[in-house]
């Protein structure tokens, strides 16, 4: 049997490529970019007037005019208006063009109006005053041609303002995975069926595909019943469609635990069977030419901490996603003794800025009923029997 290190580090050298694809930019929330994102003008892309008010020259206010003839106003989004003759002003918006006549603008606040019969003069009572005063000068801030973002950058809420300022409805990213989500077991319904005395329904395979689904992550649900011939029949096909495939259940030492057997026997290479932990020590892992095969021991909470311990952070490194490499500290001191990694279920609260988690007590890695009142896992390694109260572990929060 190996470590949980040793299982994540098999799983690791799994390195597949999977490529790139185009995305909608609306959709391109946490995706990582496969290209550089460029300036396509400067930035900004013209003297960008940042506050309402009059648009002067300096040159006007040094000599001492305090006095403006008003020639105009202009507005954003509209071509930039020039001022003709020493001592004129325009009125003038935030966002709008500034002309190269002027170079000054100073606010509403520091400016009082007269009409007078000659027209709208304007008294200006700012007495500091400097060239480009409330002016977002033409690429000050980036020019054009100039690597905004690099590729690799996981797109965020801002890189997506970034993006569509140059232009880009749509964007090139690192292709995810296409995971077929399998459940095997002759008790399984549906989760619309009403189970016989016998049965249960299918919880497994439900929480897999609604977390991948929430990371955009393409996968499609899929069922197999605890006979050989059915498990050599369709997992062939299943392994080619898909690059990832993830079953649950099967694994472990039963008469109808057929995956491990059959799985090698379509020529998919098995990396591990059985990891020194608890729970989910029955955990399966195989690659067939660039495509991993997870099998998860079936008991729900088994499931859950293979899939997000495991599976998630693998196919997070593969497309490129950074490993957050969360924390907690252990609130009250736990007593775990078999020699093997304990994934405890915790409740979390943040307070002081530290994570903090309090074990919560379950029936064992079939009571899925507890995770109602479980944040997540945090990883207890082996080789210790007590774990101290304010120590810091690896934390593997759900809902991710
Ligand atoms: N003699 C031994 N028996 C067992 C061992 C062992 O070492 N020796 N290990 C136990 C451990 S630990 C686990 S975990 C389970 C793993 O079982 P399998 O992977 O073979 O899974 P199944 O036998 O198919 O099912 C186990 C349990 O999980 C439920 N299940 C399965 N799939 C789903 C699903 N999609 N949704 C909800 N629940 C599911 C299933 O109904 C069973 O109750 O083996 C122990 N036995
Ligand atoms: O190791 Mo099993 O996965 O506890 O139920
Ligand atoms: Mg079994």
């Amino acid at each position: 049997m190996i470590s949980v290190e040793e299982a994540r580090n098999i799983i690791h050298a799994q390195a597949p490529e999977w490529g790139e694809e185009r995305v909608l930019l609306h959709e391109s929330i946490g995706r990582v970019l496969a290209q550089p994102v460029v300036a396509d003008r400067d930035f900004p892309p013209f003297h960008r007037v940042t506050m309402d008010g009059v648009a002067i020259r300096y040159e006007d206010f040094k000599r001492g005019e305090r006095n403006f003839k008003v020639v105009g106003t202009q507005y954003a989004g509209e071509e930039s208006r020039a001022v003709s003759n020493p001592g004129e002003c325009l009125e003038i918006m935030t966002g709008a063009m500034l002309d190269a006549s002027c170079d000054v603008i100073v606010r509403y606040e520091d400016v009082t109006f007269e009409d007078k019969s000659d027209g709208k003069w304007a008294h200006i009572s700012d007495e500091e005053v400097f060239r480009f005063k409330n002016v977002h000068q033409q690429g000050s801030d980036q020019q054009t041609g100039e690597v905004l973002v690099e590729s690799g950058a996981q797109i965020h809420t801002g890189i997506v303002a970034i993006l569509a300022t140059v232009g880009q409805e749509q964007v090139t990213v690192r292709r995810l995975p296409k995971v077929a989500v399998v459940s095997t077991g002759d008790e399984l319904v549906e989760v619309g069926d009403t189970p016989q005395a016998y049965q249960i329904r299918k919880s497994n395979v439900t929480m897999i595909v609604a977390s991948l689904m929430r990371q955009g992550i393409a996968c499609q649900a899929f069922h197999l019943n605890d006979r050989v011939e059915e498990l050599v029949r369709e997992l062939p096909g299943l392994l080619e469609a898909h690059d990832v495939l993830l079953l649950s259940g099967g694994v472990s030492k039963g008469k109808a635990d057929y995956l491990p057997e059959v799985l090698e026997s379509l020529g998919v290479q098995k990396e591990f069977h059985r990891v020194a932990q608890r729970p989910g020590k029955p955990f399966w892992f195989g690659s067939y030419g660039e495509k991993a095969v997870f099998a998860f021991p079936g008991n729900p909470i088994s499931t859950l901490m293979c899939f997000q311990v495991y599976c998630l952070p693998w196919i997070h490194q593969q497309a490129g996603v950074p490993n957050l490499g969360l924390t907690a500290v252990l609130m009250e001191n736990f007593v775990f003794k078999p020699d093997l990694g304990y994934f405890l279920q915790v409740s979390v609260s943040h307070e002081g800025g530290q994570c903090r988690a309090t074990p919560v007590q379950g029936n064992g890695s079939g009571d899925l009923a507890t995770l109602a009142k479980v944040d997540g896992f945090i990883y207890l390694p082996a080789g210790q029997m007590v774990y101290g109260k304010g120590d810091v572990f690896p934390y593997y929060p759900l809902g991710l």
